[in-house]
């Protein structure tokens, strides 16, 4: 018999609610499937935006590597419709909403937090790595939180299925690897650099490279500028496993798998 083809949903199909968040290119809104009165999230994006931009691609790209990956720590994308004027994803709704909130209301987290959201995403992107998928976009905004406070990521709207080199300019200042900065030639590793940022911007709550100027952020990242602000005082460990991740030759950074084993994860994760 035939597979049955992939549900073909539409606007009718879902109640929405609140607006969850504004992001790039259209807003989130909570919606309900009716007949299941399953909750998700609905990201609107609009047509004219994705054709001004020259995004097709890049969105079917995350569409195609969203839809394949399945992992706790990765934010499910369910499907997609769309209508004259615009695309509807359905994605995973993430209760907890988004990790940079929790980030500007604490200021920063405990060791302990941090660490195990460090081996959260460690687990997430060892599992893209292996379906050689980079994400290239790590940050706080993308990072969700589900109802247990599980981190999530989302947004693999600049992920790539990389088997070779990457040459594609992409992501926030802060997060960005030498590599990418130079625009040259990017593999997985840029994904472990931003573990680093991250890492040291949870215990901090800021990035290590912030600067008022993007030509100063820049400069800060190619001469991997880093220093240990004396409050608050964070670990030996925590600074170790920063310092190992924010090595400018790619080949050099600490492997995910490494990270899993690093004593500061192990000591506040287990
Ligand atoms: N509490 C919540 N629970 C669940 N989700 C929430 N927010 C949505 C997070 C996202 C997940 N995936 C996304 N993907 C894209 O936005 N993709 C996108 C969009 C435009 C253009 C492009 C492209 F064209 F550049 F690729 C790609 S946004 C919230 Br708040």
């Amino acid at each position: 018999p035939p597979k049955n083809p992939k549900k073909q949903w539409s606007l009718n199909d879902f109640e929405i609610g609140k607006p969850l968040g504004k992001g790039k290119f259209g807003r989130v809104y909570l919606a309900r499937e009716v007949k299941s009165g399953f909750i998700v999230a609905l990201k609107i994006i609009f047509k004219e935006q994705i054709e001004k931009y020259r995004l097709h691609h890049q969105l079917r790209r995350e569409m195609e590597i969203q839809t394949s990956l399945r992992h706790p720590n990765v934010l499910r994308l369910y499907g997609w419709f769309h209508d004259e004027e615009r695309i509807y994803l359905i994605l995973e709704y993430a209760h907890g909403g988004e990790l940079y909130r929790e980030l500007r209301k604490t200021g920063r987290l405990s060791e302990k937090q941090a660490a195990i959201y460090i081996a959260s995403l460690t687990q997430a992107l060892a599992y893209c790595h292996e379906k050689h998928v980079i994400h290239r976009d790590i940050k706080p905004e993308n990072l969700l939180l589900d109802h247990e406070g599980r981190l999530k990521i989302a947004d693999f709207g600049w992920s790539v299925q990389s088997r070779s080199k990457r040459h594609t300019m992409c992501g926030t200042l802060d997060y960005l690897a030498p590599e990418m900065v130079e625009n040259k030639a990017h593999d997985y590793a840029v994904d472990n650099w931003t573990l680093g940022i991250l890492c040291y911007e949870f215990l901090y709550g800021v990035p290590p490279f912030e600067a008022e100027r993007q030509t100063d952020t820049f400069r800060r990242i190619m001469k991997v500028d880093l220093s240990f602000p004396s409050t608050p005082d964070v670990s030996g460990e925590a600074k170790n496993l920063i310092s190992q991740l924010l090595v400018k030759d790619s080949s050099k950074r600490l492997s995910l798998q490494k990270i899993m084993e690093h004593p500061w994860i192990i000591k506040n994760v287990t």
